[in-house]
């Protein structure tokens, strides 16, 4: 005979976490299940520990490039203890997760989820019923579909290596392959980008992105977009990457080959059609309360909902969207709009609202404000010349439509930017706030 939860909760990630704790606070009997240790992709396996090995990496290229400029020494990174820096963070976490679920009366189950029926689930043989479930599963690794992909490595294992290879390839020119390969290459590495897309960073401008790309450059870092990567074969020696680029075949040699082609939700394991949860394309049907279309029981959040752009506050928001529509009964709705986003390269681009071809499509009357500003103070008293920004406004309101940035303090700066967009503020209430000086802030004023 199965349990009777109110709430089964399939993840421990952002999403599950949010809606976990409202719905305890509610008094629901809930159940939580998840097949890694308790915690999620942000905090063991994503922005977490990649931001605190990204650290040392901003440091020594912080120390480098203040060089002749009152900095004296070679400083290098020992990947061994940055490795340990990480894991002083992220190991603790699992066990701290489950200690507090177990003291709020929250079951723990670990294992594969799968469903059985309409409300009934099963963890590694153990049945599990309940009048609702939870679908915050995340994102997987894209299947690739080319002989050798089994050879590739994810970011869980490149972020818990005990050594870094000299050789590293990156398929995939995003998020993740801009990230790793600046860490890497400032850990000595040499590094190749193998990007299917015309440039690396789509989701980002491109005038900004072409400005960043010089911080790839100087590191070395051998980018090569409208390269299609067909195969990885093991060698004596490592491995081969066979890719294709305008019409001609070509080999890389690596020691190492990850992934960074894009993810998808996680949802192959669940046994959907047992519980009538249907799918379109590889993403559930939902409707605008994110539950699903097919059976009201079901919900989902996050990356495995995937509404809204894969990041973490987007899975804090649609957890509260959730937990208001299911254990609070209001009609809540999700609202993506001016969502900040940044990739943390050295230095950081970032951005929040609409790009140019968003506000053209929506047929919007806007002006640009955009400045490579590589000799604004910002930029000179940190020694980093890739600093720019592109400012689209309003014609007749005045508001900020969307907000892109690249350069030192811009991962920060973004915020404020966020802040204007969701709440409808104009250049001239973003003049007349005073900002502390000297700071990324400081600049705001002077970039419309
Ligand atoms: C390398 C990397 C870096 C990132 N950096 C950033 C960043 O800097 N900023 C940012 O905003 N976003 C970042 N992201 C994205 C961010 O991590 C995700 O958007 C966010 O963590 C998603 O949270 P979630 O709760 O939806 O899912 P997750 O945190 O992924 O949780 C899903 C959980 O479900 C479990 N699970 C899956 N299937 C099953 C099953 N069948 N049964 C049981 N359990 C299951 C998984 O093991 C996992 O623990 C990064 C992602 C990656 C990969
Ligand atoms: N700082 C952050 O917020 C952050 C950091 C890392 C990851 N993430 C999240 O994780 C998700 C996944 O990151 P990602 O970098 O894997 O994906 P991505 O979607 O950012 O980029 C994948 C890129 O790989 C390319 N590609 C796909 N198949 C290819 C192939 N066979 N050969 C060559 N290129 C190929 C695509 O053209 C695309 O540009 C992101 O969408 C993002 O939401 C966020």
């Amino acid at each position: 005979m199965a349990t009777p939860y109110d709430l089964i909760v399939i993840g421990t990630g952002t999403a599950a976490k949010v809606v976990i704790m409202r719905a305890q606070a509610a008094n629901w009997r809930i159940a939580v299940v998840d097949f890694r240790p308790y915690g999620g992709t942000c905090a063991l396996r994503g922005c977490d520990p990649k931001k605190m090995m990204i650290e040392g990496a901003k440091a020594l290229d912080h120390t480098r490039r203040m060089q002749g400029k009152g900095l004296q020494g070679e400083v290098r990174i020992d990947w061994t203890e940055l490795l340990r820096f990480k894991r002083g963070f992220t190991d603790p976490i699992p066990q701290k997760n489950e200690r507090s679920f177990e003291d709020k009366g929250i079951d723990i189950f670990h294992g594969q989820a799968r469903f059985t029926g309409p409300n009934s689930l099963e963890v590694d043989g153990h049945p599990l019923e309940a009048q609702h479930v939870l679908i915050a599963s995340g994102a997987e690794p894209v299947m690739l579909g080319i002989p050798g992909e089994e050879h590739l490595i994810d970011n869980e294992d490149f972020l818990a290596l005990e050594e870094l290879p000299s050789r590293i390839v990156l398929v995939g020119g995003g998020y993740i392959a801009a990230e790793f390969s600046h860490l890497a290459a400032r850990a000595g590495a040499q590094v190749t980008i193998l990007q299917r897309g015309e440039r690396m960073l789509k989701p980002f401008d491109p005038d900004l992105v072409d400005w960043l790309m010089d911080s790839f450059h100087n590191q070395g870092i051998d980018v090569r977009t409208r390269t299609n990567v067909e195969a990885i074969e093991k060698t004596a020696a490592g491995y081969s990457v066979r890719v294709s680029s305008k019409g001609e075949t070509d080999t890389v040699e690596a020691d190492l080959v990850i992934h960074a082609a894009g993810r998808i939700p996680a949802l192959k394991a669940l046994n959907l059609e047992a519980a009538g949860v249907e799918t379109r394309e590889g993403r559930l049907s939902l409707n605008e309360h994110l539950q699903s279309t097919s059976n009201p029981g079901v919900y989902a959040a996050g990356d495995a909902a995937q509404m809204g752009p894969p990041l973490t506050p987007v899975s804090s928001h649609d957890a509260k969207v959730v937990s208001a529509h299911l254990i609070d009964g209001k009609p809540a709705r999700p609202d993506y709009a001016g969502v900040p986003s940044v990739a943390f390269t050295i230095p950081p681009i970032a951005s929040a609202g609409l790009n140019e071809t968003q506000a053209q499509e929506q047929g919007l009357r806007f002006r640009i404000s955009s400045q490579r500003a590589s000799d604004w103070f910002t930029a000179r008293q940190a020694a980093e010349p890739v600093y720019g920004f592109k400012i689209l406004i309003e014609e007749e309101t005045e508001c900020i439509l969307g907000a892109h940035l690249v350069g030192p303090n811009v991962d920060e700066v973004i915020n404020l930017f966020a802040l204007a967009i969701r709440h409808r503020l104009t250049t001239t209430d973003l003049k007349t706030t005073m900002f502390a000086y000297p700071t990324g802030a400081s600049d705001i004023g002077s970039m419309f």
